[in-house]
């Protein structure tokens, strides 16, 4: 049997992907199906750390921020990746995932915080680790927040899952045109502004040399394929 690709990810979930078809929120069945997912690659033997999005519940930059201040706005943000972390370690110990919710912010009766040499002790010990509260920055993004703890971990690659497959031309949600790259380098993707991502995690990935792997999580197996080093999705490269 092949073996996975990769030894140690840093596995960034899409907030917006966990509302399903719901209009916000957490859609049960579509959790429960993500998590199947992450089970199928723990059982592997594959070392995961998770960073959640917040899109599902709140975005500082989102029309309901309007007016308010930037920061507040945008702690309010990593405040509902908190509940997507803890949202998603219980969904993981449902399947026998052992799991820990690490959090950037200090919220200590709800998650432990974010501590490095005990992060990567879990990740050792096989637990996946979910990382809360993105950088515990505001002006940032879950995505910086996955660049910055997978280059902390010496993950091998971040794996961006997303609800498109991969890095198109332009947005495919607004533009019926647009084409899919299968791999892009990280200057090309900055340089043409392509919005899958921002541009600061893309710059601190290049810097690090740390792959992305762009890929949707809605497409059955995808992950799988991924970690096994299938052709799926868009590698974003030095
Ligand atoms: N060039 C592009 N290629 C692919 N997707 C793009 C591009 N430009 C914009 N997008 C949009 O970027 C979205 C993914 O990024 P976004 O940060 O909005 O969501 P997410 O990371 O999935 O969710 P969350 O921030 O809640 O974790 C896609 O759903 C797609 O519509
Ligand atoms: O490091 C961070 C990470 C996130 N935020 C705020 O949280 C929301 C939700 O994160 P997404 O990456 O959009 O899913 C984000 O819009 C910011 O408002 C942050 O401030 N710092």
């Amino acid at each position: 049997m092949s073996k996975p690709a990769y030894k140690r990810v840093l596995l960034k979930l899409s907030g917006e992907a966990l509302m399903g078809d719901d209009p916000y929120g957490i859609n049960r069945a579509t959790i429960e199906r993500m998590v199947a997912d992450v089970a199928e690659v723990a059982n592997l033997g594959v070392e995961l750390a998770v960073v959640i999005g917040g899109g599902n519940i709140f975005r500082g930059v989102a029309p309901g921020a309007q007016g308010m201040d930037r920061a507040t706005a945008d702690y309010m943000g990593m405040l509902a990746t908190v509940m997507n972390a803890l949202a998603l370690a219980d969904a993981m110990r449902h399947v026998g995932i052992v799991a820990r919710v690490m959090s950037a912010i200090a919220i200590e009766q709800v998650v432990e915080p974010y501590v490095r040499p005990k992060a990567l002790q879990y990740l050792e010990e096989g637990k996946v680790v979910v990382f809360a509260a993105g950088t515990g920055n505001p002006f940032f993004t879950t995505d910086t927040a996955a660049a910055l703890r997978g280059s902390e971990i010496s993950a091998e690659i971040v794996l961006k899952a997303t609800k498109v497959d991969g890095v198109y031309t332009a947005d495919p949600k607004k533009d019926p045109n647009a084409t899919r790259y299968e791999s892009i380098t990280f200057d090309e993707a900055i340089s043409k502004h392509l919005q899958v991502m921002d541009a600061t995690a893309f710059a601190l990935c290049r810097d690090q040399k740390l792959p992305i792997k762009v890929f949707s999580i809605v497409k059955p197996g995808a992950l799988k394929r991924v970690i096994m080093g299938e052709d799926e999705g868009t590698l974003v490269h030095v």
